[in-house]
């Protein structure tokens, strides 16, 4: 394995060194904040996040108010949620309030972001997208297209600004996930908005890999629109809400597909002809999942009281320290980093590649590891917020164990499940 972080500062990695490290972290008492199973190593917070103590709680809330509340209760906390809960997520992307808004799933908020970005520009013909980004970014596009009569050329992301610059005159929208859901590897939201704007196009951004793993800038960096899933590092829940930003600037002109009754400027006038509401109220589409926004709602409060900055540098910490683990554990079983090893190019999950992943990755959750399975690649996600330098080294030692005893050639981690 190439050299990693650690060995260059000559510590050798080790379960006495998680244990100093994870006394002297100033997260740790995070951990607590979520209600983590004993014997878990929660590694895969990259597909859902675990579950926020204070969750329960909300919900129980808010089905309170469902029961003794019924329709007063969208006067009080409801109807208002999918702009506050919005605003909140905005804060942990670098938007100023009033442009995110949450709701709807993150496939839905895609699809619409796709379509009324490439309105934008109604003379132009051309996307030019990640080839890439995460299977269901590059359907909807494709559905997208098809229906506007649009080109969608896919390239990797190394080769985007060329791509952007053969189609210079014709690019209307450049699309792009904040990192590699396979390989972690993060992307340069400023340079890549700064391209897209150089050939006059709209610079559309899947946030989903890096909102509250990464401390994100879109105002500051220009991005005109933006989607991203909160069940990842925002800690949502299974099929929580996801959000939709738009730059101040494009509010009043953006032409939204899902023209829904929640969008429309009074939607209680009950009109027959759909009038979009001033500003990012717009981008609000049907009833949004009061219960699954309330939880998400009570979810983001560990995170923003750590801090976006503080989670992310212990993120990066984990990451070496995984690494470091890795060059001292796995040498010689197989396994090859695939995530960038400069934390500057890193999102909040590392990568391995390994010629039997899904075996591997069932061996592991066997022993209570929980990592997920892409292709060859196992994932592990370090999230700062809760995950502790043990866990890492707990992670990295079962592997080896796993791996150098062909644990996980025995038939029972063979069977593939639905999802992995
Ligand atoms: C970049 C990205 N976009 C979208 C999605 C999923 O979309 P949805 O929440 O609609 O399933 C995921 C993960 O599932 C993702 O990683
Ligand atoms: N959204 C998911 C789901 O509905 C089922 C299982 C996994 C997921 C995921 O989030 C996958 C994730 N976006 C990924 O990066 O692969």
């Amino acid at each position: 394995m190439p050299k990693g972080t650690l060995r260059e500062v000559k510590m050798e990695p080790s379960r006495e060194m998680a244990d100093r490290l994870d006394t002297v972290d100033e997260l740790a008492p995070f951990r607590k904040e979520f209600n983590l199973p004993a014997g878990v190593v929660p590694l895969n917070g990259n597909s859902l996040g675990p579950l926020p103590a204070a969750v329960p709680g909300a919900v129980a809330e808010a089905v309170r108010q469902w029961g003794e509340r019924l329709t007063r209760a969208w006067n009080e906390d409801w109807w208002h949620a999918p702009a506050r809960v919005g605003d909140r997520i905005g804060r942990l992307i670098g938007a100023a309030p009033g442009q995110t808004m949450a709701g709807d799933s993150t496939s839905v908020q895609i699809f619409n972001a796709v379509v009324a970005a490439a309105r934008l520009r109604p003379d132009r013909r051309v996307v030019v997208a990640d080839a890439g980004n995460f299977p269901t970014d590059r359907y909807l596009t494709a559905s997208a297209a098809r229906l506007l009569g649009l080109e969608v050329v896919e390239v990797p992301m190394g080769d985007l600004p060329d791509a952007v610059d053969r189609h210079r005159d014709e690019v209307a929208v450049v699309f792009c996930p904040a990192a590699d859901y396979r390989t972690g590897e993060l992307w340069d939201v400023p340079a890549v908005t700064r391209v897209a704007h150089e050939a006059g196009a709209v610079a559309l951004w899947d946030l989903s890999h890096g909102a509250g793993a990464v401390p994100l800038w879109v105002d500051d960096d220009g991005v005109d629109l933006a989607v991203g899933c909160t069940y990842k590092y925002l800690s949502g829940g299974p099929g929580s809400p996801a959000y939709g930003y738009v730059a101040a600037r494009h509010q009043d002109r953006l032409d939204l597909p899902l023209t829904g009754w929640h969008g429309h400027a009074r939607p209680f006038d009950m009109a027959g002809v759909f009038e979009p509401a001033p500003g990012v109220a717009r981008a609000r589409i049907g009833t949004p999942p009061v219960l699954s926004l309330l939880a998400l709602e009570a979810a983001l409060e560990p995170l923003e009281r750590a801090g976006i900055e503080a989670v992310r540098a212990k993120t990066v910490r984990l990451g070496d320290f995984f690494l470091g683990c890795a060059d001292r554990l796995l040498d010689g079983l197989g396994f090859e980093v695939v995530t960038p090893r400069d934390p500057r190019r890193r999102g909040g999950h590392l990568a391995l590649r390994h010629p039997e992943a899904a075996a591997v990755m069932a061996a592991l959750k066997d022993r209570g590891v929980l990592g997920d399975v892409r292709g060859d690649l196992l994932r592990f996600c370090v999230n700062g917020l809760y995950v502790s330098f043990g866990d890492v080294h707990d992670a990295v030692t079962a592997l080896r164990e796993v791996a150098a005893t062909d644990e996980y050639r025995s038939p029972r981690f063979r069977r593939r499940e639905v999802v992995t």
